[in-house]
């Protein structure tokens, strides 16, 4: 018997570096929502710790995400038992796509559940401290505003009613590096959840940034050139997500956006396609 759930990737509509914080994080403020691209968890009980991934770029040992949140689990919890933990990798790592952090999250919950360990997700989501800003976000499964260091959430829906195509050019890029070298620029006058909510899509290209975009650009060109590619295959809203360097545009017609999705894909780069309003099922079942 196994447990089976899925991991799924995000994207940030918006990224405002507002401030330079002591700890070396940065104060951000950014809209959060899901793609369909997602990884596949299956976990087994076995007789010691396992992970197997189908991506065989992706380190097992310590510095995996998924390593990280069982130890934390087992430090601070306790566990019963020892799992074999299989992921089908198909979200790309270095693409600013969260997938490490939607993986950790995920751990989390399926060991909570399989555990009966009863932890709310504020417990969870307390585990995750030094896990990274983005883990709270996956472990609540819902769209919404991401403050503090992104990990204080402000709960509201921003999913786009529009195609979203999202394409990695087959370069990673580091985060540490993208805040590094980014300009934080406080502008008290911005207001995200407006701009998200109320605002035309058709207007975000004039008033929704990404702010780490255009220091990631200098060392990623093809990032800037996939950007302008989204535009010419008729996005109406093109961005980079997180540090990249994945990038994604919003579509309104069908047509358009598979037009764009396989145009990509022509081009032999990793993309995806996720339906207007799309919402990713949290469950995680039971398989025989
Ligand atoms: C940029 C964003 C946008 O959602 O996502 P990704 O592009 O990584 O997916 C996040 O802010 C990334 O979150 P996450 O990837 O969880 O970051 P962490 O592991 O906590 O931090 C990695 C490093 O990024 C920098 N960092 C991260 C978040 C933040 N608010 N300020 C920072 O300066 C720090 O140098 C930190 O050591
Ligand atoms: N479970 C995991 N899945 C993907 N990457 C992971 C995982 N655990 C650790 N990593 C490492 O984290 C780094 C960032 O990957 P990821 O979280 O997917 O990207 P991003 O922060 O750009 O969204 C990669 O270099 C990768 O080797």
């Amino acid at each position: 018997m196994s447990w089976i759930a899925e991991s799924y990737a995000k994207i940030n509509l918006g990224l405002h570096v507002l401030e330079r914080l002591p700890t070396g994080y940065h104060r951000i403020e950014t809209g959060f929502c899901f793609l369909e691209w997602k990884d596949k968890f299956e976990i087994e009980q076995a007789s010691e710790m396992e992970l197997e991934l189908s991506d065989e770029s992706i380190p097992t040992d310590d510095g995996n995400l998924i390593n990280q949140a069982v130890s934390v689990l087992q430090r601070y919890v306790g566990l019963e038992n020892n799992y074999r933990i299989q992921v089908e990798k198909n979200i790309p790592a270095g693409a600013g796509l969260g997938g490490g952090s939607s993986n950790a999250a995920l751990t989390l919950r399926m060991l909570n559940k399989i555990e009966e360990l009863g932890l709310s997700n504020e417990d969870l989501i307390d585990l995750s401290r030094d896990l990274g800003a983005d883990v709270p976000f996956f472990i609540r499964g819902k769209t919404g505003i991401g403050k503090g260091i992104g990990h204080e959430i402000e709960e509201i829906d921003i999913q786009p009613d529009l195609w979203i195509v999202t394409c990695f050019p087959n370069v990673q890029s580091s985060t540490p590096e993208a805040y590094r070298y980014c300009e934080p620029n406080p502008n008290p006058d911005f207001e995200l959840e407006r701009v998200l909510t109320e605002e035309d899509p058709e207007e975000w290209r004039y008033m929704l940034f990404n702010d780490l975009e255009q220091s990631v650009f200098q060392r990623v060109q093809v990032s800037g050139n996939l950007k302008d590619q989204f535009y010419e295959f008729g996005a109406i809203y093109a961005s980079m997500t997180g540090s990249g360097s994945a990038v994604y545009g919003i579509f309104e017609q069908d047509f358009v956006a598979i037009n764009a999705y396989n145009g990509l894909l022509d081009l032999d780069l990793p993309t995806n396609i996720t339906r207007p309003g799309f919402s990713p099922d949290y469950g995680i079942y039971r398989k025989e």
